[in-house]
């Protein structure tokens, strides 16, 4: 059973005013609906989506099994149709584009797949040949066009292999190639690394964003995975029951998370359990001599800044570090720590006011004997 869909809680304009030139691909109320087959009911997979790609970003559609990534993704290459609202692909409206409209469309448009989709019969030249020898290019500009995307993606001294003799990651090189061949301005990444281990994964995002920065190509990506998103995506959306639930620029969103689905994403990367060790001892009502657990959140500035040994310093407390997680998103330091501080007054009410006053977030997670 599907979880029925609400239309969209947002309108496009609240989130992102982005000029008309500005917006690569505009998704303006975007609804659709499968037809019932095998006497099922109708599958509404997208209600009134609104959502802007501005030009030469990085933006990731994040969401669950079913949240309605894949059709979204699939709507920008004509590959599904829209039941209802606009798409716009460079101020066009391609809502109702023809399949002849589409394969021109199509070559402005290049996508990578997360099974990587090649040829098995033919050679990794052959495989990133393919979209130029369908556009009827001459021989010579195919051997030159190809030649420079395989050493783009270091694969100059694979072009005589076949897929089945690469690994997952440099299949996807292959992809990459092959989506580039015909110069698109847009890449469509469809979980072009869910199957891929973490490190192969870091060196293809790592290519992506050299791709989007050098060659100036806008990339939409989908993905479940919000690594992903924090490794190089400038902008995010949340998609859940065919609805984006939140769009940001993916600092603002990661760090200050307004619906609950996101935070539960965020907090698979930045959030700070309480150690198991821990776990069992707390509880919520304080103790004579107890100490308080405290969880304190770092949003770029202030993660740089040295708290622990302030609050030590200026009011005089003793700070214990229970655990703690601090990364970066681009190259804003972000994170959380754990901490204990006696739970006694007049400290524990100095130690929330220094906080507040280094502008950071801090709760109380519990107290410990
Ligand atoms: N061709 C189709 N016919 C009928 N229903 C479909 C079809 N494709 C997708 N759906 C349904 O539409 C909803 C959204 O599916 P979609 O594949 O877009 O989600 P997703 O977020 O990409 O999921 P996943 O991560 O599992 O691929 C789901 O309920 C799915 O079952």
């Amino acid at each position: 059973m599907n979880a029925p869909v609400k239309p969209g809680a947002f309108r496009v304009e609240a989130l992102l005013p982005v000029p008309p030139a500005d917006a690569i691909i505009r998704f303006e109320g975007v609804g659709k609906t499968y037809p019932s087959r095998d006497s099922q009911e109708p599958v509404t997979a997208l209600a009134g989506i609104d959502l802007v790609v501005p030009r030469g970003s990085i933006v990731g559609v994040i969401g669950r099994s079913g949240a309605g990534k894949s059709t979204l993704i699939r709507l920008v290459n004509g590959l599904e149709r829209a039941t209802s609202g606009r798409i716009l692909i460079e101020g066009e409206d391609v809502t109702n584009l023809t399949e002849a409209g589409w394969r021109e469309r199509r070559r402005a448009t290049g996508m990578i797949f997360q099974h990587f989709n090649l040829l098995s019969s033919r050679t990794v030249f052959d495989n990133v040949a393919l979209p130029l020898e369908i556009a009827g290019v001459p021989k010579a500009k195919i051997e030159a066009q190809v030649s420079r995307l395989l050493a783009l993606v270091g694969l100059a001294d694979k072009r005589a292999r076949y897929p089945a003799e690469l690994s997952g990651g440099q299949k996807q090189r292959v992809g990459i190639a092959r989506a580039l061949a015909t110069e698109p301005k847009v890449l469509l990444c469809d979980e072009a690394t869910s199957a891929l281990d973490p490190e192969t994964t870091r060196a293809i995002l790592a290519l992506l964003k050299q791709v989007n920065r050098e060659l100036g190509i806008t990339i939409l990506l989908i993905t479940h995975e919000i690594p992903v998103i924090k490794e190089i995506c400038d902008r995010v959306a949340v998609i859940e029951g065919g609805n984006i639930v939140e769009e940001g620029e993916t600092f603002e969103v990661m760090t200050r998370p307004r619906h609950p689905t996101t935070a539960s994403f965020v907090e698979a990367v930045t959030g700070v359990e309480v150690p198991d060790y821990l776990a069992g001892r707390i509880h919520q009502q304080a103790l004579a001599g107890d100490s308080a657990v405290l969880r304190i959140a770092f949003t770029g500035e202030n993660a740089t800044t040295p708290v622990i040994s302030r609050l030590s310093a200026v009011i005089g407390v003793d700070v214990n570090i229970l655990a703690g997680r601090i990364d970066a998103i681009g190259d804003k330091p972000f994170g959380s720590l754990l901490v204990s501080v006696p739970a006694s007054e007049p400290e524990l009410a100095a130690v929330f006011g220094a906080l507040k006053s280094l502008d950071l977030k801090a709760e109380l997670v519990g107290h410990v004997s």
